[in-house]
C-alpha cells in the first residue's frame, strides 16, 4: 500500500479515501463525508473542526483490500437466507433480518473469525425471537486496508460444509399447541385458570392463534393419558402448567416423564423459572411450566421457546450453558 498525508488546507480537488465520521458528543455520531468525495474549499474548516489536519490518499497493493470492501466480502460469507445487508458505512456492514423467526448464530464458527487479527464480527445473542428488519450482526475489518488473506480465511470458515449459514434467521415452524392445565383448584373452579391467558399472549406473539386448552386435575395418569392423547392428535407443541415442585400434590414431572420418549431436563439452571421441564415424545415437545410463568413476565421458558418454534432439537448441552446470564431478574 502507498499511502501518502496531504494536510487539508492543500487537499481541495483530492477524493477522500474512506468514510470520515463526526461525533459531537450527545449529539451526532455519524458519516459526515464518504469514500470518494471531491474535497471542496468549504470542506476544509469542517475538516479542521472534526480534527482532521491531514487526510489519506490511498493506493493499494495486490493482496491488500479496502476496509469497506473487505466489511462487504466478509457479510457476504456469513448471511444467511433470512438476512440481507446494509449499504457499507465507515467500512462496516450490518446484517438485518429479511424475515422474523429465531436468530440463529454459529457461536463456534465466529469465535474462529474473530480470532483471526483485525477482524471484529459483533452479534446480538442468538436464540432470540426477531422481525423484519432488526439489526443482527456488524461486520467490519479494524484497519483502513486489510490482508485479502484474512478476508478469503473468513470465507473459507464460513464455507465449511455445514447445514446452516453463520448467522441466519431461522423461520417458525406451523405449530399445533396444547396447554394441558393441571392443578385440581383449577379443575374444581375453586381458583381461575391464569396459564390460559398468559400463554395465549405470549404465542400470539409468534403468531401461533390455534391453542386449544384441557383441565386434568392432578392425577398423574389423567395428566399422562392426555399428553399421549393430544399428540397423537398432531400436537406439536405441549405445554404443560403447574405442579412442577416438591409438594406432595405436585404431580407433573412424574406425568410427563411417563408420556414422554426423550427427556431434556427437568430443572433448568434460569431463574425464574428453574423448576421448567423439557420432554420430547417423538417429534413434540413437551413442556412442564412452573407457577413463575403466570408470575414473571420473562423467564427460562421465553428463552427456550423461540427454539422449539424453529424446530431445534434441544440437547442437554443447550440447557447446560444457560446458566451463565441465566439469572433474568437479576
Ligand atoms: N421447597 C421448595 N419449594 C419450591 C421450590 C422448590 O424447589 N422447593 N421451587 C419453587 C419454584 S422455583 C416454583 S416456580 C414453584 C413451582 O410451583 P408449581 O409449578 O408447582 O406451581 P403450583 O404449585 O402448581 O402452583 C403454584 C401456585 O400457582 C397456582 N396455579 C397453578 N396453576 C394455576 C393456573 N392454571 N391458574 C392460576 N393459578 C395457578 C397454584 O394454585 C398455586 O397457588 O415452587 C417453588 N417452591
Ligand atoms: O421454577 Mo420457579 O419458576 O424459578 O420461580
Amino acid at each position: 500500500m502507498k499511502r501518502r498525508e496531504v494536510p487539508v488546507e492543500n487537499a481541495v480537488g483530492m477524493q477522500l479515501a474512506h468514510d470520515m465520521t463526526r461525533i459531537v458528543p450527545g449529539e451526532f455520531k455519524g458519516r459526515q463525508f464518504r469514500r470518494g468525495h471531491i474535497i471542496r474549499e468549504e470542506d476544509i474548516p469542517v475538516l479542521l473542526d472534526m480534527g482532521k489536519r491531514h487526510i489519506y490518499i490511498l493506493e493499494l497493493d495486490d493482496g491488500e483490500l479496502h476496509e469497506d470492501d473487505a466489511a462487504i466480502r466478509m457479510a457476504r460469507a456469513i448471511a444467511g437466507r433470512g438476512v440481507r445487508l446494509s449499504d457499507v458505512e465507515e467500512g462496516k456492514v450490518v446484517l438485518k433480518a429479511d424475515r422474523e423467526g429465531m436468530l440463529w448464530v454459529d457461536a463456534r464458527r465466529v469465535t474462529a473469525m474473530n480470532s483471526i487479527d483485525e477482524i471484529a464480527i459483533a452479534t446480538r445473542l442468538p436464540f432470540q425471537h426477531v422481525t423484519v428488519g432488526t439489526s443482527l450482526a456488524s461486520v467490519r475489518p479494524i484497519p483502513l486496508v486489510i490482508a485479502e488473506e484474512k478476508v478469503r480465511a473468513i470465507e473459507v470458515i464460513a464455507r465449511g460444509a455445514h447445514r446452516r449459514s453463520i448467522v441466519d434467521v431461522l423461520p417458525y415452524r406451523p405449530q399445533k399447541v396444547h396447554l394441558v392445565t393441571t392443578g385440581s383448584e383449577i379443575l374444581s373452579g375453586r381458583i381461575e385458570d391464569r396459564f390460559g391467558p398468559v400463554l395465549r399472549e405470549k404465542l400470539a406473539a409468534y403468531g401461533i392463534r390455534d391453542v386449544e386448552q384441557t383441565l386434568v386435575g392432578d392425577d398423574p395418569d389423567a395428566i399422562a393419558g392426555e399428553i399421549a392423547r393430544v399428540v397423537a392428535d398432531g400436537a406439536t407443541l405441549v405445554l404443560v402448567t403447574g405442579g412442577m415442585s416438591v409438594d406432595p400434590d405436585d404431580r407433573s414431572p412424574a406425568a410427563i416423564r411417563r408420556a414422554a420418549t426423550e427427556v431434556v431436563t427437568h430443572g433448568i439452571p434460569m431463574i425464574p423459572g428453574s423448576m421448567m421441564m423439557l420432554a420430547y415424545r417423538g417429534h413434540a415437545a413437551i413442556f412442564g411450566l412452573p407457577g413463575a410463568v403466570i408470575h414473571d413476565p420473562i423467564t427460562a421458558f421465553d428463552k427456550l421457546l423461540p427454539r422449539v418454534l424453529a424446530g431445534l432439537r434441544v440437547r442437554r448441552r443447550d440447557i447446560a450453558v444457560l446458566g451463565i446470564g441465566g439469572w433474568l431478574n437479576a
